[in-house]
């Protein structure tokens, strides 16, 4: 059989002419073919269902238009997605994203990670991702929401609790999912689970907001636990002000971490001596306002950096980077391992170059894949959907010993796929273990 590098480079030749220039879409297969080609050519049955070629190729795109009306009567005009990547283990799901940098190609790498994330999480649920190039910066409220009454217009004929059940993602939280139902009801004249992340007075589940950032905290003290090391007086290093970042830290702090940082666009905030709740409440306060991070109240002790980013600029044995894909390059990389990093864990989708990667494996680093460490937002999304099909509401204490459970799962399953050997690879376990699961469904459904 020709080896591992051959097998994937040809594999990729393939995918880049069928779909030129979508390169972070082949920067997230490449690394999965990597690390699962042998095995489907090991197996008769996946390699006759021809696996990561069906994966590889969304089971269809829908990409419409949508038309909105400015405040001041002007019309705008945007592109909206649904990527329905697969539903091989249950009805497609994943977020929906609005920023301007959202194209196919986003959207497209976004729902392949996700297939394999949701199945890591044990949970019967299919992989897509949507969103649209529009950008909520300096909009008022009633733009946005007008935006997203628009955009369900469309989308609601895609969707629905059995087939696709959208959620939130970058620029699309609580407030965005509550037009976003609202739009989906009136349309279709249906209330059921067509969407999660919604508000707890109309279906929504406890703790699918805080669910992402505090499941990542929860992935980090498996993986320190298997180095005997408690998360407690550890350095965490941070990027992002978002949903995932801030609850991360929440979490961290909980735990006893001193964190160290937080960041946007424009910057990064360090506190090198730890950052407090109510730090916290002013990131969340100002960008909540639609601000930046520039200017923080001088009782909170932090060092704002403008054009910063946490890397290298604090000293941290833990990386969380929870901002968007590609944050993190070699060189930052480079420069967080001279500043003590010796654990990173993916709150956001894809945060490292392949660069960064590589340079993290080449040094040990334990480093756990997005797909594995921010499933637990996915995961309590699941929750919500079975909360609705049975007319229920959990409670958060028990919502969250689930989170924490099914965090625990997923590690357990990640490292039983890890390799033999002292440094877990949780990068190969993450898309061994998804791939598996995903595999076995579609080998036994036959061509269809
Ligand atoms: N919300 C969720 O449940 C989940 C989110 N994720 C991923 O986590 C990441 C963050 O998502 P959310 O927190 O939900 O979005 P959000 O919209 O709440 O926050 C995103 C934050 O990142 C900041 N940001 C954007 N570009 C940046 C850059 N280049 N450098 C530094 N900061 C930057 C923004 O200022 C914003 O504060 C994304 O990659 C998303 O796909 C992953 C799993 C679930
Ligand atoms: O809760 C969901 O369905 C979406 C989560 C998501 O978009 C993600 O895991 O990246």
């Amino acid at each position: 059989m020709p080896d591992r590098a051959d097998l994937t480079e040809s594999f990729m030749q393939h995918l880049r002419a069928r779909s030129p220039g979508e390169d972070d879409f082949h920067q997230a297969v490449e690394e999965v073919v990597h690390d699962v080609i042998t095995i489907e050519k090991d197996s008769a049955a996946f390699t006759q269902a021809r696996v990561l070629e069906q994966l590889s190729e969304p089971d269809r795109i829908v990409s419409f238009r949508v038309v909105w009306q400015r405040d001041d009567g002007g019309i705008e005009i945007n592109r909206g997605w649904r990527v329905q990547t697969s539903n091989a283990i249950g009805p497609y799901k994943g977020g929906l994203r609005f920023h301007p940098t959202v194209s196919q190609s986003v959207l497209k790498f976004l729902g392949f990670e996700q297939v394999l994330k949701n199945a890591l999480t044990g949970l019967p649920l299919g992989g897509g991702k949507g969103g649209a190039d529009f950008d909520p910066k300096g909009r008022s409220e009633a733009e946005v929401m007008r935006f997203c009454q628009a955009f369900m217009a469309e989308l609601c004929k895609y969707i629905g609790p059995d087939h696709d059940v959208p959620a939130g993602d970058i620029n699309v939280g609580q407030r965005e999912i509550g037009w976003l139902f609202g739009a989906y009801k009136k349309h279709r004249g249906q209330f059921h689970g067509s969407i999660t992340g919604k508000g707890e007075s109309f279906g929504g589940s406890a703790m699918r907001v805080e669910a992402t950032g505090y499941g990542v905290v929860y992935f980090v003290m498996c993986m320190l636990a298997t180095q005997n090391r408690e998360i407690g007086g550890a350095r965490v290093a941070i990027s992002g002000a978002g949903n995932v970042a801030t609850h991360a830290a929440e979490k961290a702090l909980q735990n006893g971490a001193t964190v160290v940082s937080l960041s946007d666009s424009s910057g990064a905030l360090i506190a090198k001596d730890g950052l407090g709740q109510e730090a916290i409440d002013w990131v969340r306060e100002v960008k909540g306002k639609g601000g930046n991070l520039s200017g923080p109240p001088a009782k909170l002790g932090l060092d704002y950096r403008e054009g910063a980013a946490p890397w290298g600029n604090v000293e941290a044995d833990v990386l969380l980077p929870c901002a968007t894909q590609n944050e993190m390059d070699a060189d930052a990389m480079r420069a967080a391992i001279d500043a003590g990093a010796r654990l990173v864990a993916e709150g956001a989708n894809m945060p490292l170059t392949a660069d960064a990667v590589e340079v993290a494996r080449k040094k040990r680093l334990l480093h756990a894949p997005g797909k594995a460490a921010n499933a637990g937002g996915v995961a309590i999304s699941g929750l919500e959907m079975s909360q609705n099909a049975h007319g229920r509401q959990l409670d958060p204490g028990t919502v969250d010993e689930a989170l924490r459970d099914i965090m625990t799962g997923i590690h357990g399953r990640v490292v039983e796929e890890a390799g033999k050997g002292e440094w877990i690879d949780y990068r190969r376990g993450a898309n061994v273990a998804g791939y598996r699961k995903v595999a076995r469904a579609i080998s036994a459904m036959g061509a269809i």
